[in-house]
């Protein structure tokens, strides 16, 4: 098959089937206003006007079919490492969920749509299959499924989908859960679990009419090269007459129309070739910036109704289609590619110089004022990478440094071995299994917790009651349990600790997550503009399932000192005083803390975690106990430290004692070098250490001591 890689967009239309009007039960037998002839079978004549697009398909067309003419080229196109969207539009039950394929339900093989039949594709060319070792895999494959309701974007996948991504006031997008795919069972899980956290309504038009944009990103991953197909099921636009909604479902309309004119504005302004396009105007926009701009490939399939009823619509429908049919785009493999790819041929061509050619083509990122070193190898980790580092100069103009970060992220994933390899190393891709186990959990823990403070909150009914802790186990203190239990294993075997198992690709080269720098900038609203920083990127990846661990630990630790402290007033370590100012443990998503004048440092759910997480250390060390049980507090604690350590932002790390800013970006810099950190010898060998400074702060967060 001969594919056109710069063939930017291809509009085809798709006749809806005729639906039934709700009288009576009786099939609709108005006259279909949509002609299809074999004379011109890329034309449709709405009302006997002639609209001729790349193709047409009348009612009776296949979903096989439907998949092969007009996406499967967009499949390889992603394949090959372009950014590739394929968005369908059209007026409310027209069948563009029915296309897409977004739905989990069991159905028969001719009616599977669009997105199960691309990954059945992707997997097979790339062949991954759930074998667990698959040395014959060409990549690695995830998906995200998102949503944008109400001018707010969730993560469907997320632990708590209730928690928006980004709203009006929050509008930062940095791309949702991305859960690795191995077979279609994943995909039909990931469905499962995003249809049903998806907001959907009946409606005099559709007995389940989307009220939410949808958007499945398909991320491949094939060594350095990274790619998304982008699969867009836009809620139908509707007028209000006619569906006859009310109330919530009519304000649910507004919004619908009112992202479906901000995707118009942005169509037209590429149409126009203007350089600014209007993404900010909408939310839906915001988010789909990485799936409709210049440089990504678009097929777009508007669904049309033959009801001439419905002619309005669809002769909008159809001037949709036509707008987008102008849009200026060059598909191109972004330039982190290609850069990537450069440093790829010069590595490979001259092995020897390779370090060199890398440092020159960073070289020419960079502003003149900026210099970069090569740093010998890590010697207490043989399997060290070559580290880089790049000095800016305390003058340097702000975007000199933007540049200089970009250009060490850039560096820092090139000196990865891994990185023509499949995976970056000290990644573990979970499975959705494990995923929705940890998901259930989760639950479990706010059950319990709700339940403890409702408990909490009935004074004289809990004094009738045996005391809480010893009588009865909670759901949440059991998970404790088992989850303990593991952490304190790991840490009798030498206080390995596993790294964060779920990836998450964000817009921007946060330094939180550039394990992959190149890989995680090529990922989500990849030009944005407007890229978050660090610490907005890793508020808004906040249903991270890879940061449970620790958020499962501060709420262990609130629980502990629920149930054992009470009151308690003791006197806490300086992060322990940051904790207990602060408010306590971290609230729930949905139950922001309160602000009070104590605790306004306390900035995000992340600090709060990290400082409650401080709470438990203090009070830890400062229970008496014999000494059996102080050691495996011991193992637990510096298990439990050492995954803080790999888990938390650059804000978070400052909360630990002797750590400033310094030493927290050094930290991060080296986690990101290193994939993790396995134990706290080889945290303690970091040449960021200088003089005594490791000892003290191994003192002060109590893991020298040897009980
Ligand atoms: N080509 C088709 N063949 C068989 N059934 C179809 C076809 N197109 C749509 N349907 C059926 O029509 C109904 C409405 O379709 P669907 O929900 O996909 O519409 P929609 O355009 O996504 O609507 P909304 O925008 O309100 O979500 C569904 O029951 C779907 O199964």
């Amino acid at each position: 098959m001969n594919i056109n890689m710069k063939e930017s967009v291809v509009v085809a239309v798709r006749e809806a089937p005729y639906r039934n009007t709700g009288m009576q039960g009786i099939n609709d037998i108005e006259r279909s206003v949509l002609e299809f002839s074999r004379e011109c079978p890329k034309a449709v004549i709405v009302d006997g006007t002639v609209y001729s697009f790349d193709h047409s398909f009348d009612s009776k067309v296949s979903q096989e079919q439907l998949y092969r003419t007009l996406i499967h080229p967009l499949v390889l196109k992603a394949l090959a490492g372009y950014d590739c969207t394929a968005m369908a539009y059209g007026q409310t039950g027209t069948g563009k969920s029915y296309s897409m394929g977004m739905s989990a339900e069991r159905m028969s093989e001719e009616h599977v749509g669009i997105v199960p039949r691309c990954l059945k594709d992707i997997l097979k060319y790339m062949n991954i299959n759930d074998q667990k070792e698959n040395h014959a895999a060409m990549g690695e494959v995830f998906a995200s499924f998102i949503e944008v309701y109400n001018e707010k974007a969730y993560d469907l996948l997320a632990v708590d989908v209730n928690e928006p991504l980004t709203s009006r006031t929050h509008p930062r997008f940095t791309g949702g859960t991305c859960m690795p795919m191995k077979s279609q069972k994943d995909l039909l899980q990931i469905l499962m679990l995003g249809t049903k956290n998806r907001h959907v309504r009946a409606t005099n038009m559709n007995n389940n009419s989307s009220r939410s944009h949808a958007i499945v990103t398909i991320h491949i991953q094939q060594g350095f090269q990274h790619s998304r197909l982008n699969i867009i099921d836009l809620a139908g636009s509707e007028s209000v007459r006619r569906t006859g909604n009310e109330g919530v479902a009519r304000a649910e309309g507004v919004f619908i129309n009112m992202g479906l004119m901000g995707i118009n504005k942005v169509m037209a302004s590429l149409s126009a070739g203007r350089s600014l396009i209007p993404y900010r105007e909408s939310i839906l926009t915001t988010v789909l910036q990485a799936s409709l701009n210049s440089q990504c490939s678009l097929t777009l399939l508007v669904c049309i109704s033959p009801h001439a009823s419905d002619l309005n619509e669809t002769l909008s429908t159809i001037r949709f289609a036509k707008n987008a049919k102008q849009m200026k785009i060059t598909p191109q493999l972004s330039q982190q590619i290609q850069q990537m790819q450069e440093m790829h041929q010069n590595r490979s061509s001259a092995q020897t110089t390779s370090n060199q050619s890398i440092t020159q083509n960073l070289g020419r990122l960079l502003p003149n004022s900026v210099n970069i070193r090569r740093r010998p190898p890590l010697s207490s980790n043989p399997g060290a990478r070559n580290s880089f580092s790049i000095s800016i100069p305390p003058g340097a103009q702000p975007n000199s440094r933007k540049r200089a970060r970009r250009a060490q992220n850039a560096l820092l994933s090139s000196s990865d071995e891994s990185d023509t390899g499949v995976a970056p190393t000290g990644v573990i891709s979970p499975t959705v299994a494990e995923f929705l186990k940890l998901k259930k959990e989760y639950a479990e823990l706010q059950r319990g917790l709700r339940e403890l403070r409702e408990q909490r909150a009935q004074p004289e009914v809990q004094a009738e009651e045996p005391p809480l802790a010893a009588e009865r186990p909670q759901p949440s203190q059991l998970t404790f349990r088992e989850f303990n239990s593991d952490l304190s294993s790991i840490a009798e075997e030498g206080d390995a600790i596993p790294p964060p198992p779920f990836r998450i690709f964000t817009s921007s080269p946060t330094i939180y997550n550039n394990q992959n720098a190149g890989l995680l900038r090529m990922s989500g609203v990849s030009s944005a503009p407007t890229a978050s920083s660090s610490g907005a990127a890793v508020a808004a990846a906040e249903p991270m399932p890879g940061r449970l661990s620790t958020r499962l630990n501060s709420r262990q630790a609130q629980l502990i000192q629920d149930i054992t402290n009470g009151q308690d007033q003791r006197p806490l370590r300086r992060s322990s005083r940051i904790a207990s100012q602060s408010g306590g443990p971290p609230t729930e998503r949905n139950e922001p803390a309160e602000r009070t004048e104590g605790n306004e440092r306390a900035e995000g759910p992340s600090q709060l975690r990290a400082t409650s997480a401080l709470a438990a250390i203090g009070e830890r060390f400062t229970m008496d106990s014999t000494v059996g049980s102080q050691r495996a507090r011991l193992s637990k604690h510096r298990a439990e430290l050492l995954s803080l350590l790999n888990t938390a932002s650059v804000k978070d790390l400052q909360a630990l004692p002797q750590i400033g800013p310094k030493t927290a970006m050094a930290l991060i810099m080296q986690r990101s070098v290193l994939g993790h950190f396995r134990n706290w010898k080889q945290v303690e060998k970091l040449p960021i250490w200088k003089d005594i400074s490791w000892s003290r702060f191994a003192k002060a967060v109590c893991i020298e001591i040897d009980p």
